[in-house]
């Protein structure tokens, strides 16, 4: 069965420094996959390949089997590839509802069928009640979920979602790690980076694991951790202790 996502031999060069080389990666539909690795490992970089934010200095970038390489993000989002940011980008002036408009717009044009999706997705993500407040009067946990609801407002079938469970508290990360689970239960095929080892590992079905650019390693969360290379080059040992 072809692959949800699949990049093929992708290398990207900024200048001389080379953030991703011959990355050879796929999920398949309905998976969890956690793209994980030190800082500088070439996460971002992948991710923005992927979502179309720049095109890969070498390599192909399939979704669904179709060559999107050369398709802009916006087009890659209407394909069905949806994204969230490291550094959250809500529309701070905005209020909570109109952000997740703006995602629900990518597939109506119709304002009132737009704010239905919008507090659809609201509501799943447990933010219904905070609706109408600017989105610069959230805390830290809700922007993060606010950025997976304007997302998921976009319908994708792939979800990126780079580090939205990191620096929460251990209650918060916990709500986050169900609201992954019930996106994916809904049919929605994820991949996430994330560094707080200990939070994603229990969550993904496999772990990719890259460093300087390159996969390390791919596998069962539970092989990945015992993984001597893994251990001593990007986890620490503290991370395999009761893995
Ligand atoms: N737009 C850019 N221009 C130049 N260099 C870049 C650019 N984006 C990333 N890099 C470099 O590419 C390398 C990989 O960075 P990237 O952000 O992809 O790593 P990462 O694994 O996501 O790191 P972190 O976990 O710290 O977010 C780093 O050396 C980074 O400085």
């Amino acid at each position: 069965m072809t692959a949800l996502l699949e990049t093929r031999n992708v290398t990207q060069r900024f200048s001389g420094l080379t953030a991703n080389s011959d990355v050879s990666i796929s999920v398949g539909r309905g998976e969890i996959v956690g793209l994980i690795g030190p800082n500088g490992a070439g996460k971002s970089t992948l991710f923005n390949l992927i979502a179309g934010a720049f095109k890969p200095t070498e390599g192909t970038i399939l979704f669904e089997g179709r060559d999107v390489t050369a398709l802009p993000a916006a087009e890659r989002c209407q394909a069905g590839i949806g994204r969230t940011f490291q550094v959250v980008k809500s529309f701070e002036t905005m209020t909570v509802i109109e952000n997740v408009i703006v995602g629900a717009l990518v597939r109506t044009k119709v304002m009132h069928e737009a704010r239905r999706k919008a507090h659809e997705v609201l509501a799943f993500c447990g933010l219904d009640a905070r609706a109408d407040v600017l989105a610069s009067d959230l805390v830290p946990s809700e922007k993060r979920r606010l950025e997976v609801a304007r997302a998921l407002a976009t319908e994708p079938k792939l979800l990126l979602l780079d580090e939205v469970l990191t620096g929460l508290t251990p209650v918060e990360s916990q709500k986050g790690v169900e609201l992954v689970r019930r996106v994916r239960d809904t049919g929605i095929t994820v991949l996430m980076v994330e560094h707080v080892m200990e939070i994603v590992m229990p969550l993904v079905d496999r772990a990719i694991v890259l460093d300087l650019g390159k996969v390390l390693l791919e596998g069962r969360p539970t092989d990945v951790v015992r993984d001597p290379k893994v251990i001593s080059a990007y986890l620490g040992d503290r991370h395999a202790v009761g893995a």
